[in-house]
């Protein structure tokens, strides 16, 4: 059954953190309007006022006002509004694309988390950050089912223990069906992401949250509610039931086996009360932090590190036989790939000018010109350029990185 924390604020350490050189990454998943952005205002506002003030970072492009400063924000290296117009996008793809182009920097977050999370000899006054805190789009679907999501949490994942905490707006979700839908969309992300979750029951000042812990952990307390949703109509319509309480509709039948099979995935949670509105609860979720970074230490540190050296043992095969590809290529004296790649623009701070996200690699992309025989690099010469670029991930956009170098620098507190 899912292990529920039980409060103790008068004993919980300052932070989630485990050993003080690894910081516990915490990521805030949930609905659009379920308070992620709230609630991240608060947890923060928690560890400031512990003296543990943790590294924030938004992964929301779209968002217009933010209640909290990110030390990394999306928004200072991708213009979002600019994407649309590019790439003539909606709002959905928009964002999408804005996290694609970002994931092609996660490699200096990553980086630079890295050494926020050591002692710096520079300033040993500054303390080692204990806590990531990273908020993401109420779209939920582009960013866990996105390709660029993956990215951010493997690499993440594979840099610091890494805890999804999934937010749900409890009011919202007091109905037998609106809990079993918001529990089946927590499971999928646990099986996508394969990290640790909690789930945070939000808004508990307005409804409290003990109705679903009971559901989660009483399989009959929730046969219960379902029957009286039954024989309340509440499902409606022939597919629901048949308004008599007899229970012979598809969604109760449905609801029913579906209360059974996540049975063994309501194990795998925390799940934590809290009101981000008030602060209630933060420090039970900060107890169940800790649990899920130990429990990721434990359980999903070793599946990490054999998944991370499958994909590189894929990669450096992929490399030989694209690097293979291309010698055959050059070797019939075809040659030419195409400059038009658009690529992320120069990252600029928050106290930047405002410029346009995309680019076309006209200025920058020499190396690329492929000439044939006459051209004036040599057969090895080429090889070995290639070979750098391959080992170096062939990433065009490179070029940007000595300004989101000195943007990382400069990062706000
Ligand atoms: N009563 C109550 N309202 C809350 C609580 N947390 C958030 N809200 C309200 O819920 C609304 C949505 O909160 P946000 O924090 O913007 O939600 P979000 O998930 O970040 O929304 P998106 O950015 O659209 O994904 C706001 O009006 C908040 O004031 C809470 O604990 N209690």
């Amino acid at each position: 059954m899912a292990s529920t924390s039980t409060p103790s604020a008068s004993e919980t350490p300052a932070s989630g953190a485990a050993a003080p050189s690894q910081p516990v990454a915490i990521v805030c998943v949930g609905m659009a309007g379920s308070g992620k952005t709230t609630f991240m205002q608060q947890i923060n506002a928690h560890l400031h006022g512990k003296k543990d003030p943790p590294y924030v970072i938004n992964l929301d492009p779209a968002v217009t006002h933010s209640p909290f400063e990110a030390n990394i924000d999306i928004r200072d290296s991708v213009n979002y509004k600019e994407v649309m117009k590019q790439y003539n996008l909606g709002p959905n793809g928009g964002i999408l694309t804005s996290l694609n182009l970002f994931a092609t920097k996660v490699d200096q977050v990553v980086n630079l988390l890295e050494k926020r999370a050591a002692p710096d000899p520079e300033h040993p006054a500054r303390k080692p950050i204990t806590n990531i805190l990273v908020d993401t789009p109420g779209q939920i679907e582009v960013f866990v089912w996105s390709a660029s999501g993956t990215i951010l949490l493997e690499s993440l994942a594979s840099s610091f223990p890494t805890v999804i905490a999934y937010i749900i707006d409890t009011p919202r979700t007091s109905s037998t069906s609106t809990f079993m839908s918001n529990m089946l969309y927590a499971c999928s992300i646990l099986y996508k992401t394969k990290l640790p979750m909690i789930l945070v029951f939000n808004k508990t000042d307005v409804k409290d949250a003990s109705f679903a812990k009971e559901w989660m952990t009483d399989y009959d307390s929730f046969q219960a509610a379902l029957a009286e949703d039954e024989n309340n109509n509440a499902f409606g319509g022939q597919e629901g039931g048949d308004g008599m309480g007899s229970g012979s509709g598809y969604m109760g039948s449905l609801l029913n086996s579906m209360s059974l099979v996540l049975e063994e995935f309501y194990e795998h949670l925390s799940v934590v009360a809290v009101s981000s509105l008030y602060g209630t609860g933060i420090d039970e979720f900060f107890d169940a932090v800790k649990g899920k970074a130990e429990e990721f230490k434990r359980d999903y540190q070793p599946e990490l590190e054999r998944r991370r050296e499958e994909r590189e043992e894929n990669k450096k095969k992929q490399q030989d036989r694209e690097l293979s590809k291309m010698m055959k290529g050059l070797a019939m004296g075809v040659g030419g790939t195409s400059t038009e790649d658009a690529k992320v623009g120069d990252v600029e701070d928050s106290e930047g000018d405002e410029q346009d996200v995309l680019s076309t690699d006209e200025e920058s992309d020499d190396d690329d010109d492929m000439g044939g025989p006459d051209d004036e690099y040599d057969r090895e010469g080429l090889q070995a350029r290639y070979e750098a670029a391959i080992q170096g991930g062939g990433d065009d956009s490179i070029a940007a990185d000595a300004s989101f170098a000195k943007y990382l620098h400069t990062q706000r507190r």
